[in-house]
């Protein structure tokens, strides 16, 4: 096991200790530690506790801190305030934690794994069959496989689901278009570029819509296509398969120019539940969750209304027989759950929808799917507004195109890294440009907590100054140029040397990403992650500034153990950034 106890974990079950040795009858009251200006740790849980047991919060301190057993961990102990306990740890115990971390040899820089995992199932990129992707798709795709990667961190088996619209009425249309028309999307799947699939779909469905407005006939006929489809009739089946995979193609290459790994086999599209939908109702009805109202299935609430304020159903089966959204997630929902056997159920979908999730998992746990055992909850994030502060549209009022946004981050990054770039070749130029638009465009998606909606401004994100990706980018590579320069000297640590006041802030800064971790994971929140990366870098400007590490060249030790902490902070830039899903170029 290479998993390594933080400091911050270390002084807490000392000072644990120390209390109960102190107070009995406290049993194990959490001296509440933080991280402190004052000292490197404060406890303010002293004040409470003396409170709730009748005792003087000073003394009860006092007698705190003549129990703390020191050792090589804790310098000094003192009592502050009306009861606060201010510690400071040893430069030593900073140095030998950082070693520890180093010198794990799986990479995960000594941040422990769950012992006994849960199973989470996330429902992340989800966008719709035969439909261009736009920004909002971008939100649900970036936060998802960041989440993911950090459940995937902390040791938890995850199971990936992409919920893709591919079924539903349109598809009548498309697809008694296609018969019409046969040969629209005759191709071998691998000649056909995502730019092309797409212009093939998009030709497509306005062709077929443009002939079921003009013509009666066309447009019973794309109603009876509906039918057979949801019957399942092979060859409107044959013919419905086609755009979704002439869709898939298009996915593809919009993730794949997103750096994000979508797995086929995790594709598990509205379609995909078509078997469970009558059975759904069925056991709804059946248990009078749900009940028959002018023709169809519905489940009431008292409690939640529309925007209204009426009271909505949730229509689970309409009057003409068709099954919606609802039904097909609330099947999804009894899969993931039985066939699955997930503990959490994640969904990162847009707070639009939050009002059918709240129905939805409320229904689910009247039917008794969802329990103590059984959560469901919705990571639902904002809008995307442009700089104008009103929801993302192009000059002509349409929806912008995913793929010509991430086209122009490309663009501007490109810039950014040429006009920096000493030593660089065109194509180099390119991969990095490639690496830090991309990234630009995640962090600044990631950086403001998912429920805030946040201005989709390209030039804040490609700023060098300030809370970007590009920045951590740079400080990465800039960490990585000056370990080449060190030439002979290695990193090597010295917990013997006294630390400066930059390198010990750097030191426990680096320490507390197993906590971040911990955090960011359990509460879904990849904005503590940039936020803690954000503050890596810029202690490591400081410790550069205040600490030569190459000239004026330090003595043999101090150097070696300055490189240490050098790539320490790389590392961990490296890893918190993988979690991020952003590369860190070596040079940029
Ligand atoms: N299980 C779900 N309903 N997931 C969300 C699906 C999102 C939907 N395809 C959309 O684009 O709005």
């Amino acid at each position: 096991m290479a998993s390594v106890t933080s400091l911050s974990d270390s002084v807490h079950q000392r000072l644990a200790a120390a209390l109960s040795a102190a107070l009995p009858q406290a049993g194990s009251a959490d001296p509440l530690l933080r991280r402190s200006d004052r000292a490197d740790f404060q406890a303010n849980g002293i004040l409470a506790l003396a409170k709730k047991e009748k005792a003087n919060p000073r003394e009860l301190a006092t007698q705190v801190v003549s129990r703390v057993e020191s050792g090589e961990l804790i310098k000094d102990v003192e009592v502050s305030g009306p009861g606060f306990l201010n510690i400071t740890i040893t430069d030593r115990a900073i140095t030998e934690t950082l070693a520890a971390r180093f010198a794990d040899d799986t990479g995960r820089l000594g941040v422990p794994q769950a012992q006994q995992p849960g199973t989470t199932v996330i429902d992340y990129a989800q966008p719709n069959v035969a439909k261009e992707m736009h920004v909002g798709h971008l939100r649900s795709a970036v936060i998802g496989d960041s989440v993911m990667r950090l459940l995937e961190f902390t040791g938890e088996n995850v199971v990936r689901r992409h919920h893709i619209g591919d079924w539903g009425t349109q598809f009548g249309m498309l697809i008694q278009y296609l018969e019409e028309h046969p040969h629209e999307l005759d191709h071998d799947a691998d000649e056909v570029s995502g730019e092309e699939a797409m212009s093939n779909l998009d030709r497509l469905y306005k062709a077929a819509r443009k002939l079921f407005d003009a013509d009666e006939e066309f447009k019973t006929r794309a109603r009876r296509r509906v039918v057979d489809l949801q019957a399942g009739d092979p060859q409107t089946l044959a013919m419905w398969q086609k755009f979704v995979d002439e869709s898939k193609i298009y996915f593809f290459s919009v993730f794949e120019k997103l750096d994000m790994e979508i797995r086929d086999a995790d594709i598990v599209g509205e379609s995909g539940y078509n078997d469970m939908l009558a059975e759904t109702c069925r056991l709804l009805e059946e248990s009078g969750v749900a009940v028959r109202s002018e023709g169809a299935l519905c489940v009431f609430f008292d409690d939640i209304k529309g925007p209204d304020g009426n009271p909505v159903p949730l229509i689970v089966q309409k009057s003409d027989g068709g099954y919606g959204y609802a039904a097909t997630d609330l099947s999804a929902i009894r899969d993931r759950v039985f066939a699955i056997k997930a503990n959490t159920l994640l969904y990162v979908v847009d707070a639009r929808q939050s009002l059918h999730f709240k129905m939805v998992f409320e229904t689910a746990r009247r039917a008794g799917w969802l329990n103590e055992d059984v959560e469901a909850v919705q990571l639902a994030f904002g809008t995307v507004l442009g700089k104008d502060g009103k929801p993302f549209k192009t000059r002509e009022g349409e929806t912008v195109r995913l793929v010509d946004l991430l086209d122009e981050a490309i663009d501007r990054a490109s810039a950014v890294v040429r006009e920096k770039a000493q030593d660089l070749s065109e194509e180099e130029i390119a991969e990095r440009g490639t690496q830090v638009g991309i990234g630009a465009v995640k962090y600044a998606d990631l950086s403001t907590s998912a429920n805030r909606d946040y201005k989709f401004d390209l030039d804040q994100m490609v700023s060098l100054n300030g809370d970007t990706s590009v920045y951590l980018q740079y400080a990465y590579a800039r960490i990585q140029s000056i370990l080449r320069k060190a030439g002979a000297s290695r990193p090597v640590a010295h917990p013997e040397l006294e630390l400066h006041e930059a390198e010990r802030a750097l030191g426990l800064h680096a320490d507390s990403f197993a906590a971040t971790v911990a955090e960011a994971a359990t509460e879904y929140a990849p904005h503590k992650m940039t936020a803690y990366l954000y503050q890596l870098a810029s202690l490591f400007t400081t410790f550069y500034d205040k600490c030569p590490v190459i000239k004026p060249e330090p003595p043999k030790d101090v150097a070696e153990n300055r490189l240490f902490l050098c790539e320490v902070t790389a590392r961990t830039l490296h890893q918190g950034m993988a979690l991020l899903g952003i590369r860190t170029p070596e040079r940029l």
